[in-house]
């Protein structure tokens, strides 16, 4: 080895993984993809995956909520996520599935089709290839990681928020909402979490190591620049 590589593997970071857990609204891709990109990591948004299966079985006419045929087709579509935080992409068979997956009717379906056990063996799989190939390192979104999917992790976030906190933030992304569609939109959320909490395999957990940041009082950039910390510091440690 010349000095100059031995010098460049003495002192390049090792890889760090980061899992960042928590219910709907809480902040998690904001956060990811700005941690990621802060500190050159890649970036992995998990719950796009769930979204993108729901798509592709709403799409093939398979009935979301018959578990057996939603498990038969579980290793059919071909599931490709691109880790650039600066430009996350997601295709199903070759086509671009990032508008598709954000509808109404795949939001309305996710959790059913995340909940069938073949579903999520086949995603964690590739959730887990995708992160042993990061050089660098990645941050990984999601309802199950610091759980399943990465018990290891480097480092493990629980993000939380109010489910007022959390609706307010959905509905400004919709300007022109009326009042109502608020409490609409918090009853969804609500509504989805109790699904995703409640299943069986691998529901919507905190890990035990994981540690707890409540966003409902802070601005993103103060999040981003707590989980920036607490990546450094284990970094450092
Ligand atoms: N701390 C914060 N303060 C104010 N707004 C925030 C904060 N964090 C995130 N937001 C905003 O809240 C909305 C939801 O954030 P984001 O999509 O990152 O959440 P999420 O946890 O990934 O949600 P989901 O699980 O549904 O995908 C976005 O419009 C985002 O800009
Ligand atoms: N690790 C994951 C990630 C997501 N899901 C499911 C449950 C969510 O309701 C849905 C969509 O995720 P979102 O885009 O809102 O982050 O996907 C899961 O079960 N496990």
């Amino acid at each position: 080895m010349s000095d100059t590589v031995e010098t460049a593997a003495r002192t390049a970071p090792a890889a760090v993984i980061v899992g960042i857990d928590g219910p709907s609204g809480t902040g998690k891709s904001s956060t990811s993809k700005a941690v990621a990109a802060k500190l050159g990591l890649r970036y992995l948004d998990t719950g796009a995956q769930y979204r993108a299966i729901t798509w592709w079985m709403l799409s093939n006419g398979i009935d979301v909520n018959d578990a057996a045929a939603v498990a038969e087709a579980a290793g059919k579509p071909e599931i490709v996520s691109g880790t650039d935080p600066s430009a996350p992409t997601i295709t199903v068979d070759g086509a671009d599935a990032a508008g598709p997956i954000r509808t109404q009717e795949v939001t309305s379906a996710v959790s059913a089709v995340s909940a069938v056990p073949e579903i999520r063996t086949r995603l964690t799989e590739l959730q887990r290839a995708i992160a042993a190939e990061a050089p660098a390192g990645i941050v990984v979104e999601g309802r199950d990681i610091g759980t399943t999917v990465l018990p290891d992790a480097d480092l493990k976030i629980f993000l939380t928020a109010s489910a007022e906190a959390r609706a307010a933030r959905r509905s400004g992304e919709l300007k022109g909402k009326e009042a109502t569609d608020l409490a609409a939109t918090q009853a969804a959320l609500v509504k989805r979490d109790a699904a995703d909490s409640g299943r069986k395999t691998s529901p919507l957990a905190k890990a035990g190591d994981a540690v707890e940041v409540d966003t409902t009082e802070l601005t993103l950039d103060q999040v981003i620049e707590c989980v920036v910390t607490l990546i450094e510091e284990r970094r450092s440690a």
